[in-house]
C-alpha cells in the first residue's frame, strides 16, 4: 500500500503545529518519524489516523484521498497503536483484541470462529494469550501496549501506524514488538524516540523539527553527529558496524 501526504498543515488558532509535511511511504517500508519533544510527530500521525483533521493538505492511501474514505474503509487499510490506551469499560483482553475485527464486520454481526482464531493468534504473537480473560484495566502499561498491538494485528491491515509504540515496554518487549511489526512486511509509519531502535528497524527516517521535515533518508544517511546536534542539541558519537550494516549512537553530553 502507498501512503502519501502533501503539504499537511495543522494549526490551532495562530499556532502552526505542522507547517506542510510531505511524506511518501511505499514498497513495504518501515518508516520512522523522529524529532524532539513537541516537534509535531503525534499531531502528524493523528492527522493520518484521523483523530485530527489537517487544516490543509492531502493524505492519500493508495492514491485515494483519505477524506473520501469512510472510517470503516480506512480501518480496513490502516491500524493504529497509539501512546495512550485508556479504557473506561470493563473489557477483557480478548474483547479488546476482537474489536480489531470490527471493520471487517457488519453492524451487530457476531464474532465468528475465524475471528476467535485470529484473536488467539494475535495474542499468542505478543505472548499475551494467557491473559485473554483478564480485565484490560488490570494490566500493566507494557502489557496493555502489547494487547493493543494484538488488536492492530487482528485488524489485518496492509499498513500500521505506531505512535511511540515502545513506551512502557522493557527492552525485551521493545525488541519483540519491533520484530513482530518488522516481520509483518507491510508499510509502517512509526514515531520513535529511541534513535538506536529507529536505526535498527527503519528503512527510512523523516526528521521533524518545529513542525517541518528537516531531513530524510536511510538511518545511515540521517543519523550523523551534525544532524543530531542540530536537531536535539546533544553531542553524540555515531559508530558504524560494517559487518552487520548497522549504526549505533552513543550520547556524550547535552548543552
Ligand atoms: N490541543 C493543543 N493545543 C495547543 N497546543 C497543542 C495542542 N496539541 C498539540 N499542541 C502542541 O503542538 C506541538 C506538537 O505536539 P505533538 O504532541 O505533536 O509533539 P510530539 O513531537 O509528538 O512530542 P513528544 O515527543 O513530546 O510526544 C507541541 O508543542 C504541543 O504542545
Amino acid at each position: 500500500m502507498m501512503i502519501k501526504t502533501e503539504g499537511v498543515k495543522f494549526n490551532i488558532g495562530k499556532l502552526d503545529i505542522l507547517k506542510g509535511i510531505d511524506i511518501d511511504v511505499k514498497n513495504r517500508e518501515f518508516v520512522g518519524i523522529i524529532g524532539p519533544n513537541g516537534s509535531g510527530k503525534s499531531t502528524f500521525l493523528k492527522c493520518i489516523y484521523r483523530t485530527l483533521k489537517p487544516s490543509s493538505g492531502i493524505i492519500k492511501l493508495d492514491e485515494v484521498n483519505l477524506s473520501k474514505l469512510s472510517i470503516k474503509e480506512s480501518s480496513k487499510k490502516m491500524a493504529v497503536v497509539s501512546q495512550h490506551n485508556y479504557c473506561d469499560f470493563d473489557f477483557s483482553v480478548g474483547d479488546i483484541v476482537l474489536m480489531g475485527r470490527s471493520p471487517h464486520k457488519k453492524m451487530m454481526e457476531r464474532d465468528s470462529q475465524r475471528d476467535y482464531e485470529i484473536m488467539n493468534e494475535a495474542l499468542a504473537n505478543v505472548s499475551m494469550l494467557h491473559y485473554k480473560d483478564r480485565n484490560f484495566n488490570t494490566l500493566s502499561g507494557g502489557e496493555q501496549q502489547r494487547v493493543i498491538l494484538a488488536r492492530a494485528l487482528a485488524q489485518e491491515t496492509n499498513c500500521l501506524i505506531l505512535d511511540e509504540p515502545t513506551n512502557h515496554l522493557d527492552i525485551k518487549y521493545q525488541l519483540q514488538l519491533m520484530n513482530i511489526v518488522k516481520k509483518l512486511d507491510i508499510e509502517v509509519i512509526a514515531a520513535i524516540h529511541d534513535l538506536n531502535i529507529a536505526a535498527m528497524y527503519c528503512d527510512k527516517i523523516y526528521v521533524l523539527k518545529e513542525g517541518k521535515i528537516v531531513a530524510y533518508g536511510t538511518p545511515k544517511e540521517v543519523f550523523t553527529k551534525e544532524l543530531i546536534k542540530e536537531v536535539y542539541e546533544v553531542d553524540v558519537i555515531v559508530n558504524e558496524d560494517k559487518e552487520n550494516n548497522m549504526i549505533n549512537i552513543f550520547y556524550k553530553s547535552c548543552i
